[in-house]
């Protein structure tokens, strides 16, 4: 090779040689000739099966529900506490077009429900007090009056209770509407956030995070709209009531009983929240570790570590259990407290009445208003512990969304668009250097230039940082120092979108989603057509052994439908690239875990695919390389001051 060929690589280890830099002639693809599409292709599905259905269903939303709503969404409230949540919970729920009717129609069935709710016990009072005070007759028409107010007054509880769940039905939609804009807000930031961030998390842990906001927003609604203010305007009327019509000390000892059952659950609620926190935490890592346990199960199992997950499994139950016993004692202490509370109040209530009765300065229907209007705001105080105990899990349940949501990605997007098409990309790597958090030096100083449509291999020993190389080309990290352009603009200032857009990768290990095969293929362009899709098939020479299996493109492939062999794998990978059309293909080891058969019709395929691109190879094995137009070599050794000049053809 002549010197002229040489790149250099600045910095200690890293050597780059080009076998030619010449950019060689290659065939343009050919799709045309050996594939006839049309109509003809529509044959190649098969019937759906069932869970094909489902999916399907999964990916078309009801018409009844907006598909997804424009974000962004409003800021996360800067702490739990209800003052900052509610305003959060506003705007989202404001979002809502419907919010404006259906405030008003709830609000008049809440004040129509409380109402109705009162009228009860006056009527009885009406009743009672017309009967202690009528004669042995009475005339027809009082008679159907007295008749008519006891009847309504038992009729009101009813009109009450519907109007109550009238208001639930019309309020509902909206408190779920914006627990699922909370949960699509929450998905959409986890996953622009970078790959430390994801590494560092648990997908156990996320999953359950996303799953407990969008019921906490839920809860919160139901506890504030439905219980809270409601029984703050209730609690009001009765008292104004039971001042006019029994007496000021009777309204005054049911606000006491109000203040001191609302200051027994705060109190006690607020010990518990702390037990729930830890068993919160701990069941994170519960199902991050059934998680865990169950994704891994081929380690778990080759290792013979099926008792040592189920050790570690049954710690974190233990600390869960012992977590959870503390708040259900706390929790039996609040109910037994509320009740023992709320009985006091009633027996004040009633002696004093009773004894008012007997002064004669109240008569028996007073007594029965004031004990009816106590019994009518027992239910929601009732259930209003219960909400309050939910609203403080539900607040502390959003503190994990807040901690989320304020997370910002380390990598900064940028503005410029990469150019999708064109005959490959040329990819500039300038002097990079990079170290993983808390981890020694990866990349020191490498340096490598690729004209559109050449090819180059990235060889080395494990560990010398080839796949690193791959993810700065992806952007999904950034060099400490140095830069890495593609078509001369630094990977900084270009769209994460039109970058990723650009690229293909075949990796080692091709990740296949539990769907379709069509999906599978289809993911790297989601709007393909059928006949694209099996165009992309047929180029990754996939479409055979799809056809052969029992539903053809709709078979269900992953984890829980059909398993696919290394290779076929593979393959799905590759008819993604051809499908996306990159101008930059990147194979990642991508036969590295093939039999060596395998691996030379994979290679064949590869290098139909990466005809008119340029490639990244990262390989181990010479003969994955050979074809490549230049070699970057990763000598593994790491002390800085060593220079080398291994130079592979
Ligand atoms: N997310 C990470 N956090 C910390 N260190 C990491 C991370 N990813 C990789 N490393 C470390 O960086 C070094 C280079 O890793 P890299 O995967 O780039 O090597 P490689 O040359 O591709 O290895 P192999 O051939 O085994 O795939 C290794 O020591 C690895 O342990």
């Amino acid at each position: 090779m002549s010197e002229a060929t040489k790149v250099a690589i600045q910095g200690v280890n890293i050597h780059i040689s080009g076998a030619s830099l010449v950019p060689r002639t290659r065939s343009p693809l050919s799709l045309g000739s050996p594939l006839h599409f049309g109509s003809s292709t529509r044959l190649c599905y098969r019937p759906l099966p069932r869970c094909h259905a489902l999916l399907h269903s999964i990916n078309t939303p009801s018409s009844r529900f907006s598909a997804l709503e424009p974000l962004p969404l409003p800021p996360p409230p800067s702490n739990v506490s209800l003052p900052s949540v509610l305003p959060y919970l506003w705007d989202l729920a404001s979002g809502d077009p419907t919010l404006g009717w259906r405030l008003f129609v709830a609000l008049f069935l809440l004040i129509g429900g409380k109402a109705a709710g009162i009228v009860g016990p006056l009527l009885l009072k009406f009743a009672m007090d017309k009967l202690q005070t009528a004669p042995n007759y009475l005339p027809k028409q009082s008679a159907n009056l007295i008749l008519g107010a006891l009847v309504f007054s038992a009729l009101s509880k009813a009109i009450s209770a519907g109007m109550n769940e009238m208001r639930y039905v019309i309020f509902a939609p909206l408190g779920h509407a914006t627990g699922r804009r909370v949960a699509v807000h929450l998905l959409n930031h986890i996953l622009g956030l970078d790959l430390t961030f994801h590494l560092e998390k648990s997908t156990g842990v996320l999953a359950r995070v996303i799953d407990r906001a969008q019921r906490a927003v839920v809860h919160i609604f139901r506890a504030v709209v439905f219980t809270f203010i409601p029984t703050a305007i209730e609690l009001g009327l009765v008292c104004v009531l039971l001042a006019k019509q029994v007496s000021t000390t009777v309204a005054g000892v049911v606000l006491v009983t109000f203040i001191a059952y609302v200051w027994w659950t705060i109190d006690i609620t607020r010990a518990a929240a702390s037990s729930r926190k830890e068993a919160n935490k701990v069941e994170e890592l519960v199902t991050g570790k059934v998680v865990d346990a169950l994704l891994n199960f081929e380690m778990v199992a080759q290792s013979n570590n099926q008792k040592l997950e189920v050790q570690q499994y049954n710690g974190l139950l233990v600390r869960h259990q012992v977590a959870m016993l503390d708040a259900e004692r706390l929790s039996a202490a609040l109910n037994a407290g509320q009740a023992f509370i709320l009985a006091a109040g009633v027996a004040a209530v009633m002696a004093l009445a009773g004894l008012s009765v007997l002064r004669g300065s109240m008569t028996i229907g007073d007594l029965i208003l004031a004990n009816g209007l106590i019994l009518q705001l027992s239910g929601p105080l009732q259930f209003l512990g219960f909400l309050y105990r939910d609203l403080r899990q539900s607040l502390v349940d959003l503190d994990s969304l807040i901690n989320i949501l304020t997370t910002r990605s380390s990598l900064k997007d940028g503005y410029v668009e990469l150019q999708k098409d064109g005959p490959g990309v040329r990819i500039r790597a300038q002097n990079l250097h990079f170290t993983y958090k808390s981890s020694r030096k990866v990349l020191n100083g490498v340096s490598l230039i690729a004209e559109p449509g050449e090819s180059v291999a990235i060889v080395g020993p494990s560990g010398s940082g080839k796949s690193t190389i791959v993810k700065l080309l992806l952007r999904l990290y950034d060099p400490d120092s140095g830069a890495l352009f593609m078509d001369n603009l630094d990977l900084r200032i270009l769209t994460q979108a039109s970058l990723r857009r650009a690229v293909a990768v075949v990796p080692q290990d091709t990740v296949l989603f539990n769907d379709t095969i069509h999906h599978n293929i289809a993911y790297s362009q989601p709007t393909a057509s059928e006949a694209e899709i099996v165009v992309a098939a047929k180029q990754a020479q996939l479409h055979d052994a799809v056809m052969r299996m029992p539903g053809g493109y709709s078979t269900v492939v992953g984890e829980r439908g059909l398993k696919l062999s290394g290779g076929e794998k593979q393959r799905v990978a590759i008819a993604r690239a051809f499908l996306k059309a990159p101008r930059l293909l990147i194979c990642d080891e991508a036969t590295s875990a093939l039999d060596s058969n395998t691996e030379a019709e994979i290679l064949k395929t590869l290098k139909e695919l990466s005809s008119g691109r340029t490639c990244v190879f990262v390989a181990h094995r010479l003969s994955t390389i050979m074809h490549c137009d230049k070699i970057l070599v990763m000598d593994g050794v790491r002390r800085e001051e060593k220079i080398g000049t291994q130079i592979m053809r």
